[in-house]
């Protein structure tokens, strides 16, 4: 079945996702989702800051840290026991070794929090995020721009349980927001360190 025919999306089954996007639906079941958000439950979540300004959704960083600041990568607290299964999982979907996702990000999205247009900072390679709770909608667009118009935007249903992958092109040469979700959702990112340097890249995120 599509997406789209799941959620009613003006995505057509055709439209062509950028080199390095993977995505599936049902990654998780039911009874993981459950564990999963009570687990993130007690974690200590707090207001991300970002650029100076206080972001509006919650996170709890782990493995590393963004200083958004000082543009630097800092050690940040262990990625806690009852991730590190997820973090396996996640691995052998996307094809690496647990031990590469060594950046973890759980972030809340309560209803009408949006996630603005950025490319996650340089530091990080591969990005893998699953989704838990209320469906988002994830938008992509050409960066740099490429004769901007609407219609140049993806839209993405990301539903609960799902996962993606942005890799290669999809995250380096497109940026990626998170429209307002209609209610509660979580996500769980886990990220590789990136070899790359700061090559003047556009706002960046994973803050
Ligand atoms: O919540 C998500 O799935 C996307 C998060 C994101 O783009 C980020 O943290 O950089
Ligand atoms: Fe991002």
């Amino acid at each position: 079945m599509q997406q789209s025919d799941l959620f009613d999306l003006p995505m057509p089954a055709a439209t062509p996702m950028p080199a390095g996007w993977r995505f599936e639906p049902g990654f998780l079941s039911a009874a993981e989702e459950a564990e999963l958000l009570a687990a993130i439950a007690q974690l200590p979540l707090h207001e991300a800051e970002y650029k100076g300004y206080t972001a509006r959704r919650r996170v709890a960083n782990f493995g590393t840290a963004y200083d958004f600041a000082a543009h630097r990568l800092l050690p940040g607290p262990p990625i806690p026991e009852v991730l590190l299964g997820l973090r396996e999982r996640v691995a052998t979907w996307a094809g690496l070794a647990p031990d590469a996702l060594s950046s973890a990000l759980v972030a809340e999205y309560r209803a009408g929090t949006p996630l603005g247009w950025h490319r996650d900072v340089p530091d990080f390679e591969v990005v893998v995020g699953v989704s838990l709770g209320t469906p988002a909608r994830m938008r992509l667009r050409r960066y740099p721009p490429v004769n901007p118009r609407k219609a140049d935007v993806l839209n993405v249903e990301l539903p609960p349980r799902s996962i993606y992958r942005l890799e290669g092109e999809a995250r380096w040469g497109w940026q990626h927001s998170i429209a307002p979700t209609p209610a509660l959702r979580h996500s769980v990112t886990f990220r590789t360190r990136s070899t790359r340097r700061s090559r003047g890249l556009g706002p960046a995120g994973a803050g």
